[in-house]
């Protein structure tokens, strides 16, 4: 069950919805939270997969032999970006879990509200992978688009954006830096308020998966 329309994948699922209106309600506390970040995530591997070719191979059942269908060796590497972002990672295992990860460390500077990298570690040859990169909330893009950029820089062309809501400035900031890149998530929230966040959004997905606030 997901919408399609001009390269934003949204997740309309009953689970996924209900799932999404308990991680936006205030009284969801830290524990929850996480356990419901990683739910979605996992919910939603299932979807961002689907194109995951599949090889023909010969197996015996303890009844006959058979034709049966396998991944076809494929590398997939997940890529959180910091903080948030490590909340997506095990549910995404779940599913895929030969995944490797790499992580991308950013932050969004208060006063300017532009990312600020601090940490960039990927895989040897990611350049060879599809990647995933994972971030709960994408608001103005600006973080989005910083990380797709350097992921694009050490040689990635299949990249997959997956959050959990995201705003429609941050949806358009991607389409026009990479539009390349298809956008995965469960929501898209109208607005932005005079701090840059989403509205009504969830908050600081950050905060709440870490109980930092
Ligand atoms: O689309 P943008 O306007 O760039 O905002 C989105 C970014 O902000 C949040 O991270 P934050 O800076 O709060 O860091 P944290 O994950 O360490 O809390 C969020 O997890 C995104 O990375
Ligand atoms: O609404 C927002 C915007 C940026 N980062 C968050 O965690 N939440
Ligand atoms: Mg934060």
């Amino acid at each position: 069950m997901i919408d399609e329309q001009d390269n934003v994948y949204i997740f309309n699922h009953p689970m996924i919805q209900h799932k999404i209106s308990l991680l936006r309600d205030k009284n969801t506390n830290s524990k929850s939270f996480r356990e419901l970040v990683e739910e979605v995530s996992m919910l939603m591997a299932y979807e961002v997969t689907k194109d995951f070719p599949l090889t023909e191979i010969e197996i015996e059942t303890p009844i006959a032999k058979t034709k049966t269908k396998v991944l076809t060796d494929k590398k997939v590497t997940l890529v959180p970006i910091l903080r948030a972002g490590l909340g997506m990672v095990e549910g995404m295992l779940k599913i895929i879990p030969t995944a490797r990860v790499g992580h991308i460390g950013l932050y969004r500077d208060h006063d300017t509200k532009q990312p600020v990298e601090y940490y960039c570690k990927l895989p040897a040859n990611a350049d060879e992978s599809e990647v995933i990169v994972l971030d709960p909330m994408l608001a103005t893009g600006g973080s989005g688009s910083a990380a797709i950029q350097f992921i694009k820089d050490r040689g990635v062309k299949n990249i997959k954006w997956v959050c959990i809501i995201a705003s429609v400035e941050g949806v358009e900031r991607i389409h026009k830096d990479h539009p390349d890149v298809p956008i995965f998530c469960a929501a898209v929230d109208q607005d932005l308020n005079e701090n840059a966040y989403i509205v009504p959004g969830l908050g600081d997905a950050g905060d709440r998966i870490f109980g930092t606030k």
